[in-house]
């Protein structure tokens, strides 16, 4: 498969480390503007940094679209010409519509509209993913790329905020828990580092129980709260100071902001 990343900033670059560490493609264009940060990229044999989208849309069956949102439209009408029935073109860009892509593009090409994570450099994405009418035949293809970098789930277009604040910014979520969970080993007694592998590991475990499992967490929570013990003293005691609430209040904070950005985008 021959796939460019057009756009390889924080998260093009997450996805081509996926790509490299799940050998995803035979050849993979990186492009950006300026190029000086990412040209290590072309010791792994298959890949080539350009500048030049052009050269990397011609040469190329997969397209991936990683740019900042307010770039997205120019760079559209700078390549549809290019661009062909047989390209898979998928967006990664917040709060794009399908609709606005083929407002640019027309309706004969395959879109798909995802939303990845940044822990696709590891192959431990969730990644959601929709398309267009003309898309659906691709979608199988699309799902296939990102299950190779961890998990991906096909929704309707109208969920893809939501999916945002869960997944993408989730990755930020999830880490500030750990960072909070490293504290408080660290408190209680254990070095930096120790208390990091510690949270992180635990982390790891809980949700590996979950996936295995497909147990609700409240039945695993349940295995590990002894009557009178000290791990329901804690849960309770975090409850006490709201910490699912504020949680919840924060993911909805995160998705109130996201429809603020759509409607401008509109
Ligand atoms: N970061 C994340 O966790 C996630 C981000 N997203 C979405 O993905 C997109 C990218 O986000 P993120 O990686 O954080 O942003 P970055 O700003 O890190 O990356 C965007 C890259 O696009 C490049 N770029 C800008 N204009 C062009 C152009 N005309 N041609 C080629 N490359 C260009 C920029 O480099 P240069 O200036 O050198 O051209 C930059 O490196 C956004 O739309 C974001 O909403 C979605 C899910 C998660
Ligand atoms: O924070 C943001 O707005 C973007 C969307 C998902 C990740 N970064």
């Amino acid at each position: 498969m021959k796939i460019a990343i057009i756009g390889a900033g924080n998260l093009g670059l997450s996805i081509a480390k996926g790509i490299l560490k799940s050998n995803g493609a035979t050849k993979m264009y990186l492009t950006k503007r300026n190029i000086a940060d990412i040209e290590h990229f072309e010791k792994y044999g298959i890949v080539t940094v350009t500048s030049d989208n052009r050269e990397a849309v011609k040469n190329s069956d997969i397209l991936i679209f990683a740019v900042q949102p307010l770039h997205i439209a120019e760079l559209l009408e700078d390549l549809k010409d290019l661009l062909t029935e047989n390209h898979v073109i998928i967006s990664t860009i917040t709060g794009y519509s399908i609709e606005k892509m083929e407002n640019i593009l027309g309706k004969d090409h395959n879109i798909i509209r995802s939303m990845p994570n940044t822990a696709i450099s590891v192959g431990k994405s969730m990644t959601c993913i929709c398309a267009n009418e003309k898309g659906k035949k691709r979608i199988e293809l699309a799902k296939a790329i990102f299950n190779r970098m961890g998990h991906s789930m096909e929704i309707p277009e109208v969920q893809m905020q939501a999916a945002t604040v869960i997944c993408a910014s989730g990755i930020a979520f999830w880490m500030r828990l750990i960072r909070a969970t490293t504290q408080g080993a660290i408190q209680l007694g254990f070095d930096a580092k120790e208390a990091q592998e510690l949270a992180m590991h635990t982390c790891d475990g809980a949700a590996g129980l979950l996936i295995a499992s497909g147990n609700h967490p409240e039945e695993e929570i349940d295995k590990v709260t002894t009557p009178m013990g000290c791990t329901i003293q804690g849960l309770n005691e975090m409850e006490h100071h709201g910490l699912s609430s504020s949680l919840i209040q924060g993911i909805v904070a995160s998705f109130d902001k996201i429809s603020e950005f759509k409607k401008v985008n509109q």
